[in-house]
């Protein structure tokens, strides 16, 4: 009976994230990933003096790596509802048809330009970030020979974000603050989708210093910056905070 929780697979959701953006109707989303379950934890299957009740076995199944996800996806609900997902082979893109009431496939192998002129951070938090990471923020807006700054766009809905990160490149942002040493959002059920997402798409997820999907997971809220987006855009801010 108990074993039947564990299951074949091990699934990670944020059912609704965005949630501030309900009323207004601004973008909303649910991000997913899917794990196997983690063998060292099945092998101690019914030892529960080990590893507590099934409960803590769940526990213990999702909290791996986002190396180790097996698919992820999104949907974003806003003017046409849109269903993203990689299974590790390419990122691919579905519209909900309203009036056939299927999805339909509308963007195949979707690539993530190398480098992009979008930032989107919510800057009201600037006066709370480490000196290096201003320096950065500052040299976006600094337009520059070319007399054109980076341009900044945040919705303040992960996956609306992403979602037009992904498509038109730049990069999305959600810092720590000096204090906390952590960012808002969750490791296990918004950025090690996310990153598995942008990767397979060519881009890349970090933490300011780390690839995300590299950072083993140690508690199941546990939160992390996160910088995510084109390739470039990423480095070049690595660079900044090394
Ligand atoms: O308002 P802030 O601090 O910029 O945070 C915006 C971020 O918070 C979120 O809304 C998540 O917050 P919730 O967990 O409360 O839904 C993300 O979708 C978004 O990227």
């Amino acid at each position: 009976m108990e074993e039947s929780y564990l299951g074949n697979y091990i699934v990670v959701f944020d059912p609704l994230d965005g949630l501030s953006n309900i009323d207004d109707a601004v973008s909303t989303g649910s991000i997913f990933g899917i794990y196997s379950p983690n063998d060292e934890c099945l092998a101690d299957v019914d030892d529960v003096a080990t590893l507590g009740n099934v409960e803590q076995r769940c526990v213990v199944n999702v909290c791996q790596p986002g190396n180790n996800l097996l698919a992820a996806g999104y949907c974003m609900y806003l003017s046409s509802v849109i269903f993203v997902i990689t299974f590790g082979k390419g990122v691919f893109a579905f519209t909900l048809d309203p009036i056939f009431e299927e999805f339909v496939l509308t963007q195949e192998k979707i690539r993530i330009p190398k480098a992009g002129k979008i930032y989107s951070f919510n800057e009201g938090n600037y006066q709370l970030w480490d000196d290096k990471l201003k320096k950065y923020i500052d040299d976006l807006k600094d337009p520059g020979p070319s007399g054109k700054p980076y341009s900044a766009r945040y919705i303040g809905s992960l996956v609306g974000d992403f979602h037009r990160t992904l498509l038109y490149g730049g990069i999305y942002g959600y810092p720590s603050d000096k204090e906390s040493k952590n960012g808002k959002l969750r490791l296990l059920y918004e950025y090690a989708p996310m990153s598995f997402i942008v990767e397979q798409a060519g881009g890349k997820g970090s933490d300011g210093h780390n690839r995300v999907l590299d950072i083993q997971q140690t508690e199941i809220h546990q939160r992390v910056p996160l910088y995510i987006g084109s390739t470039e855009e990423v480095e070049k801010l690595e660079k900044y905070l090394a």
